[in-house]
């Protein structure tokens, strides 16, 4: 019996062997008939090797930038500028790697120029109108063109698209809260910044002379939260370093760019700071903890300079991709923060960060956001892209009128708030992730 039962189990086993070498015989054809159709395609003229600049071309179709990352990956394969199908077949089958994922399309947005389309007119319908007022209780913010317009956009995969005035410097304001709250919490712990500045929405404007029942800021994204963050930082240094440190690390965050600083701006906010002064004196009276209230001007000053550190929306974007990207840089694959602390930063970007329109932006857009002064919002979208829009005609709470209209708009054609993809939710609008309505993969018995 037991022989018998041995035998049948013995066959059984030749034959499951010979089925799974067919088995993976079959797959190893199909993933190299894969590969073929896809060499065959980049070797334009058919000479048996594809030219670099076909594949640089592929890649800039998909929206990336030919930078040394990419470079590095490419020179692994070629030679003489060529690459043949054993080159080919390497960079495919080998660890994953960007141009991999771009060429097999799995990078964060698959068809990116037909997102980048709808975007761009998404943009230029925006663009028609252009309510609201430039924010000049900082005069040197009045002076600028009203008819600015940018918006660029980063995905984790460092893929980038812009449109309009996206090489325009502005200056940062209020978007730099969650920069120097992360800092902060990098620094000195997360909890010890929460024994001084609170999580919840405030309700209030964002330069409001309020506290929450314990006597702190409600949360970091306001005036009085950025003062405490502000004096947190690096007390022990002195005011060149700490400033140059949070300069560094914006442009750590921005892929190593070249921000910049603008002085008038500084100048002028200094010299027209009355309001934030007298939030800081509120709180020194008030014995808000964390506010180090022998060094008042000092930390004051650092307010208004990191407020005034300046980029363009095309390393906005890149900000907000390294946030969307879990603190991971997409275009120097450096990380320059800690999960935990995005982690943190986008909770309270989504309940606090476009001030007293927070309420309303969450159940409208559905996406961690931060907006400045100057007209610039930053919008993170997790684990897909950063976003960031320039146009500084802001409304009465200080949010940019149409970088909010396009957000709107966005939102209403893609699903990419947060709470789109619902199991079970029936939907027309696209995910550009996946380039299908949710709608499709509902399976309703
Ligand atoms: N909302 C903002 O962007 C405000 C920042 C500005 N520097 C201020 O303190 O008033």
């Amino acid at each position: 019996m037991s022989r018998l039962f041995g035998k049948s189990i013995s066959r059984i086993n030749n034959n499951h062997n010979h089925n799974m070498e067919t088995l993976l015989e079959s797959i190893v054809a199909r993933k190299r008939s894969e590969i073929q159709q896809k060499f065959n395609k980049y070797d334009t003229d058919h000479k048996g090797y594809i030219h670099i600049e076909d594949l640089c071309q592929a890649l800039a179709d998909c929206g990336l930038q030919i930078n040394h990352r990419i470079e590095r990956i490419i020179a692994q394969v070629e030679s003489n500028g060529r690459i043949d199908m054993t080159g080919f077949t390497k960079l495919m089958t080998g660890k994953k790697n960007l141009v991999q994922k771009a060429l097999s399309g799995e990078l964060a947005i698959p068809n990116f120029a037909g997102f980048c389309d709808d975007l761009n007119k998404i943009f230029l319908e925006t663009k028609k109108q252009n309510p609201g007022n430039l924010a000049n209780y900082i005069p040197e913010l009045g002076t600028v063109d009203p008819e600015y317009f940018g918006m660029s956009l980063c995905t984790v995969d460092g893929q980038a698209f812009s449109a309009g005035d996206s090489r325009i410097d502005f200056t940062l304001q209020s978007t730099m809260l969650p920069i120097v709250y992360c800092l902060a919490c990098e620094q000195v712990g997360y909890d010890r910044v929460h024994e001084f500045i609170g999580k919840e929405p405030s309700g209030s404007t964002y330069n409001a002379f309020v506290l929450n029942s314990e006597n702190k800021p409600h949360n970091p994204m306001i005036n009085t939260g950025g003062i405490i963050c502000c004096s947190i930082l690096e007390p022990q240094d002195n005011q060149s370093n700490r400033f140059g440190n949070l300069f560094d690390f914006v442009s750590s965050m921005a892929g190593d760019s070249k921000i910049t600083f603008h002085q008038r701006t500084y100048l002028s906010e200094k010299e027209h700071g009355d309001r934030n002064a007298a939030l800081a004196y509120y709180m020194r009276g008030a014995e808000v903890k964390g506010l180090d209230g022998k060094r008042l001007p000092e930390v004051l000053d650092f307010y208004f300079q990191a407020c005034s550190i300046a980029c363009n929306t095309e390393d906005l974007s890149v900000i907000a991709a390294t946030l969307a990207k879990g603190g991971i840089c997409p275009l120097t694959n450096k990380r320059v923060l800690q999960t935990s602390t995005v982690r943190n930063c986008l909770s309270l970007l989504y309940s606090c960060g476009m001030y007293d329109y927070s309420g309303q932006w969450a159940f409208t857009i559905g996406l961690p956001a931060k907006s400045g002064v100057s007209g610039n919002i930053m919008v993170i979208i997790p684990n897909v892209m950063g976003l960031a829009l320039y146009s500084p005609k802001v409304d009465k709470r200080g949010n940019s009128v149409r970088g909010i209209e396009f957000c709107k708009r966005l939102i209403s054609q893609f699903s990419l708030s947060i709470f789109d993809n619902l199991v079970g939710g029936v939907s027309s609008k696209v995910d550009p992730t996946t380039d299908a309505t949710p709608a499709d993969n509902v399976m309703v018995e």
